[in-house]
């Protein structure tokens, strides 16, 4: 892949922060779940549709959001979103993104698209992508919250990866990595969510929530949703993964929000733990994104499809007909761990 799109590019996709020790047990911690099926259940007939924010879906999978994907492939965002469609799978749009979004949501066609909002200092270029959203008939804004400001990413640094692709907001400039980590807003607090929930007229989602008591702040600031993740361990290392973090948040919101998770989702089988432990849907992204790197839109397509595959016939030999079966009875300590 290094040598496909170069060192820097594939050092700031696949790199985390720090010594990646987060980056690592990301998905190591859906393996330390071991599962526990039931047999004899009539599974012939199965379906993988999940509701999402009200709306029915196929499967739950989405593609997560993800910066600057041109630099994984010519097409960037507008193969990833034919590759999402080709499965039905949701995709979540970067405010970093290489494609406008309004050409993004045109690919999308009937599949349901969200949009990532990063909160700068500069309020303007963040009132841009809700503009944005609103015009590409985004469904949902998923503000991004664990993002004061860059993680300390030492394979990133060492590579010296900018991003040359101009964003839609950047209006051409190169972002080097100095520029991408300060531009947020450090001082962004539970109040300033309602100001963009009002804006974008959309249910909101906050991404980047770990500890129960902010899942509870979250519903309490009118979320309809959060997505338990530690940014693909590019933030803060050492910090607790999706998987582990997952079971304590989703009691703290007892059902009044959509819980989705995120981070080293590789498996049709790591879906299925995600939902048998409560969670209402799964973003994936890295797994997405080499799909991308790989083969374009067929390449995402193959990826998903692969996934979705492998969580329907996991829900068969969990004994399971539909998402909904699936239920923490499935869910072992792996011995092993
Ligand atoms: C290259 C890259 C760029 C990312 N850019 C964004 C972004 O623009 N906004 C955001 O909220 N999260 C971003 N993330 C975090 C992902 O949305 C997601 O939380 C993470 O990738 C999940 O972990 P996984 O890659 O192991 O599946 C990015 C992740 C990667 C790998
Ligand atoms: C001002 C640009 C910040 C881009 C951050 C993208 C991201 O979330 C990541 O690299 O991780």
């Amino acid at each position: 892949m290094r040598d496909r799109i170069g060192r820097a590019a594939h050092d700031y996709f696949a790199g985390g922060a720090g010594a990646e020790i987060t980056l690592r047990d990301n998905h190591a911690a859906w393996n330390r779940i071991a599962l526990a099926p039931r047999v004899l259940r009539g599974v012939g007939e199965r379906d993988t549709a999940v509701t999402l924010l009200g709306e029915r879906r196929r499967h739950p999978v989405l593609v997560a959001p993800m910066a600057y994907q041109r630099h994984a492939h010519d097409e960037g965002e507008l193969a990833m979103a034919r590759g999402a469609a080709a499965t039905g799978t949701p995709m979540i749009l970067s405010s970093q993104t290489t494609t406008a979004p309004a050409d993004v949501a045109r690919a999308m066609g009937e599949t349901a698209r969200w949009m990532q909002l990063y909160v700068f200092r500069d309020r303007a270029l963040s009132f841009e992508i809700v503009e944005a959203a609103r015009e590409g008939g985004y469904e949902a804004l998923v503000i991004t919250v664990d993002f004061p400001l860059g993680g300390r990413r030492d394979r990133e640094i060492a590579s010296g990866f900018t991003a040359t692709h101009p964003t839609f907001l950047n209006h051409g400039e190169n972002l080097s990595p100095d520029v991408r980590h300060t531009r947020h807003d450090p001082d962004l607090t539970w109040d300033d969510i309602a100001v963009f929930a009002e804006a974008s007229a959309l249910p909101v989602v906050l991404k980047g929530i770990l500890h129960p008591a902010d899942a509870e702040l979250a519903v309490q600031a009118g979320a309809a949703g959060l997505v338990v993740s530690n940014h693909g361990g590019r933030q803060l290392d050492t910090v607790v993964s999706g998987a582990d973090a997952l079971a304590p948040v989703i009691d703290a919101v007892d059902g009044r929000a959509d819980v989705l998770v995120d981070g080293g989702v590789r498996r049709g089988w790591d879906v299925a733990k995600a939902i048998a432990l409560g969670a209402n849907g799964v973003l994936v992204g890295r797994h997405a994104l080499w799909g991308l790197a790989r083969g374009g839109a067929e390449g995402v397509e193959r990826v998903l499809s692969d996934l979705v595959d492998e969580f329907d016939s996991t829900l068969a030999l969990l004994g399971c007909r539909t998402p909904d079966e699936l239920s923490r009875d499935h869910i072992l300590t792996a011995p092993w761990a």
